[in-house]
């Protein structure tokens, strides 16, 4: 057995916030020499990747505290078809109060909130009214989500439009058929015009990993979109049908760390798609301190990307505090 590596002592408030801002990742000239070296050992990524979630990585006492860090994590989303004002509300209000006020009280927990909803451009207007006075960020998909195949100028105005109607985080898409066929300077080329016109806003730069072939792929995609000024990198849209994996988010905390090694600019990590098991939010959260520690563990360096994951955290916390499930859980599980 394990040694549990997440402690009390980790979570004391459970979501506390850093005391000092990051600073924004100002980029750095293409290195191609650094992209072409980038390496990625699949078959001890993937041997690795396999004893992560066996691993007794929280401590059960301990494992409230971490899933409501996981929930000051999570970038709560909607990006359907179908959303509709109405439904953003709903969001909004779930972001702002994430879980049941008796859990919280049982928990002695105040204050707690995702680290942000995140919408398509058309509902930023009404999620940024929706969040007011929450301090709840709001993020926009951009750059015509989830292909990114509109024309460029028209993903550049995306992002600026996005911008203008209050969106503090915007979500860009990165075109894969860059990273396909190794055209860097594309690459790099893009990313750069769309950290440009988020101004002040933080860019997420979206992967899509599933669809880049390769975890050298994975890995040399991640140093161009941080060589040109992403301030965090995500696994994927959601909408791809492979979506967030463990090997790949190895690969891309390692591609952030050797970043921070030579830049002392720290870059945020955000894992998304298909995360919407408490167990695996713990999962994260245990790779996130092994692999880069503490200060990554903070809403402003982690995200989870994710529609239906609040939903079983609230459900475990509740049969934390109560000793048993709700009605409607074992409803839904029958
Ligand atoms: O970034 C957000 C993803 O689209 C959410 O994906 P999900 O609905 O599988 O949680």
């Amino acid at each position: 057995m394990q040694t549990p590596i997440m402690t009390q002592d980790d979570t004391t408030s459970g979501h506390q916030l850093p005391t000092a801002i990051e600073p924004r990742n100002p980029g750095m000239a293409l290195d191609l020499d650094w992209v072409r070296m980038a390496q990625a050992n699949t078959s001890a990524i993937e041997r690795r990747a396999k004893t992560l979630p066996g691993r007794r990585s929280v401590k059960k006492d301990y494992q409230a505290a971490w899933l409501c860090r996981a929930i000051a994590c999570i970038d709560l989303t909607t990006l359907a078809g179908d959303d509709t004002e109405e439904r953003v509300r709903r969001l909004c209000a779930k972001a702002a109060n994430p879980v049941r006020a008796d859990i919280l009280d049982a928990l002695g927990m105040t204050g707690l909130t995702t680290g942000a909803v995140c919408v398509y451009h058309d509902m930023v207007d009404t999620a940024v009214s929706a969040v007011a006075g929450t301090g709840i960020p709001v993020a926009a998909v951009s750059t015509g989500f989830p292909a990114g195949l509109s024309p460029f100028h028209l993903r550049v105005a995306e992002i600026e439009e996005s911008v203008k109607a209050g969106a503090e985080e915007i979500d860009i898409v990165i075109t894969r058929r860059h990273v396909l066929q190794g055209n860097w300077q594309a690459l790099y080329d893009e990313m750069k015009a769309f950290r440009e016109a988020c101004g002040d806003a933080h860019v997420k730069a979206i992967l899509a990993t599933g669809e880049l072939g390769t975890l050298r792929n994975v890995a040399r995609a991640s140093l161009v979109c941080m060589m040109a000024g992403a301030d965090f990198i995500k696994t994927s849209t959601g909408k791809e049908s492979v979506n967030a994996t463990l090997p790949v988010s190895l690969v891309m905390i390692r591609a952030i760390r050797d970043y921070y090694d030579r830049t002392g600019y720290r870059i945020g990590y955000k894992p998304a798609g298909g995360i919407s098991k408490a167990k695996d939010a713990l999962v994260y959260l245990a790779l996130m301190k092994d692999e880069l520690g503490d200060r990554w563990l903070q809403p402003d360096l982690f995200r989870f990307g994710a529609s239906s994951l609040l939903n079983d955290i609230e459900r475990q916390l509740e049969h934390h505090v109560t000793g048993h499930y709700s009605a409607s859980y074992r409803h839904a599980m029958a």
